[in-house]
């Protein structure tokens, strides 16, 4: 379990993180979503006792970080999958990594097992793609076996392949009872791994909740309806107040509606539907407009990146 009560880290005038309380909980993986700049990094240093709050607290299984006996057996962090020496193999990092805390190094062949980098331990970790860094770091994470794990942007440049692995590798060490932190800025992409989400926006908290409630929430609903009387039906939809767009000359779109109100205006008016579907708006784009008054660098082309991801 992670707790944060109140935590807030300023420098100088610059306030990054803003009296933020949330709770991570074992045996689920919780998303840490926010736009560039919102405070995730400087959150998850703080977890890790790699910046001190200017005020409140977070405690990691309990305590602070700083007071853990044998933190990598706590907790275990991907911050950064780079930081490896570069002429360094997998295993010979691993095992200066085991050593240095006390770890038994049948724990490296172990873990280098359970990422999938048996067959490239003794090769120089600096010439590792992105993926294989990633892994690496990973395994590093996973070396002291803790029962809380941190992971910064992690699928960050990562082909569609290495999202995949690294999604469902996070869900099964969540399935194992571990707490499991995951912070991106991608929501499409979390909302396919966190079952909970903790969304940030200039260093405050958005929102707490399950995936399943911050997309219901978060996108706007509206129904596609195809017939061949729609100009007669979206008559009757305006004069109920709905607001109506057709694009074509046997569609209609009517926002904030749900499917049975249409069918049922159409079918008390003897109206043929050829389709009634609802709509669901695209995530990556409410995710946006929900956290856009926190971005902290507007663009004009916001609208662009806006339409290119969604579920
Ligand atoms: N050492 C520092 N000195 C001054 N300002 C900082 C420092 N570290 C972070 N900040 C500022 O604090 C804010 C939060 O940064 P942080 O890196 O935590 O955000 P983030 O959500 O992780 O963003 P990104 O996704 O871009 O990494 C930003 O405005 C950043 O410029």
């Amino acid at each position: 379990m992670i707790e944060a009560d109140r935590l807030t880290k300023r420098y100088g005038s610059k306030v990054a993180v803003n009296d933020l309380s949330f709770t991570v909980k074992p045996g689920r993986v919780t998303g840490f979503l926010g736009p560039n700049g919102a405070g995730k990094s400087t959150t998850m240093r703080m977890i890790l006792g790699l910046d001190r709050p200017t005020s409140g607290a977070v405690l990691v299984d309990g305590r602070p970080y700083r007071e853990l006996k044998q933190p990598l057996r706590t907790v275990g962090a991907l911050i950064d999958a780079k930081w490896v020496h570069p002429n360094r193999s997998a295993q010979a990092h691993l095992k200066w990594l085991a050593r240095s805390n006390d770890i038994p190094l049948r724990r490296v062949d172990e873990v280098l097992e359970m990422v999938g980098l048996s067959q490239v331990a003794r090769r120089r970790a600096g010439g590792f793609s992105l993926g294989m860094s990633q892994r690496l770091g990973i395994a590093a994470a996973l070396l002291g076996d803790p029962k809380i794990l941190l992971f910064d942007e992690p699928v960050n440049g990562l082909d569609p392949e290495g999202i995949h692995w690294i999604r469902r590798f996070m869900q099964g060490l969540a399935a194992e009872g571990r707490t499991v932190l995951v912070s991106s800025h991608l929501l499409s992409e979390m909302s396919l791994t966190a079952e909970e989400l903790i969304v940030i926006g200039r260093g405050e908290l958005i929102a707490q909740c399950s995936t399943d409630e911050f997309v219901e929430g978060a996108s706007n609903a509206s129904v596609r309806v195809r017939s061949p009387q729609a100009q007669e039906l979206r008559q009757l939809l305006t004069g109920q107040e709905f607001v109506v767009q057709q694009p074509d000359r046997e569609t209609l779109l009517v926002g904030d509606a749900g499917s049975e109100q249409v069918g049922e205006i159409a079918a008390r008016n003897g109206i043929v539907l050829h389709e009634l579907s609802l709509q669901r708006g695209s995530l990556e784009e409410a995710f946006m407009q929900l956290t856009s008054q926190a971005v902290e660098y507007q663009t004009d082309f916001g609208g662009a990146a806006a339409t290119t991801a969604g579920k």
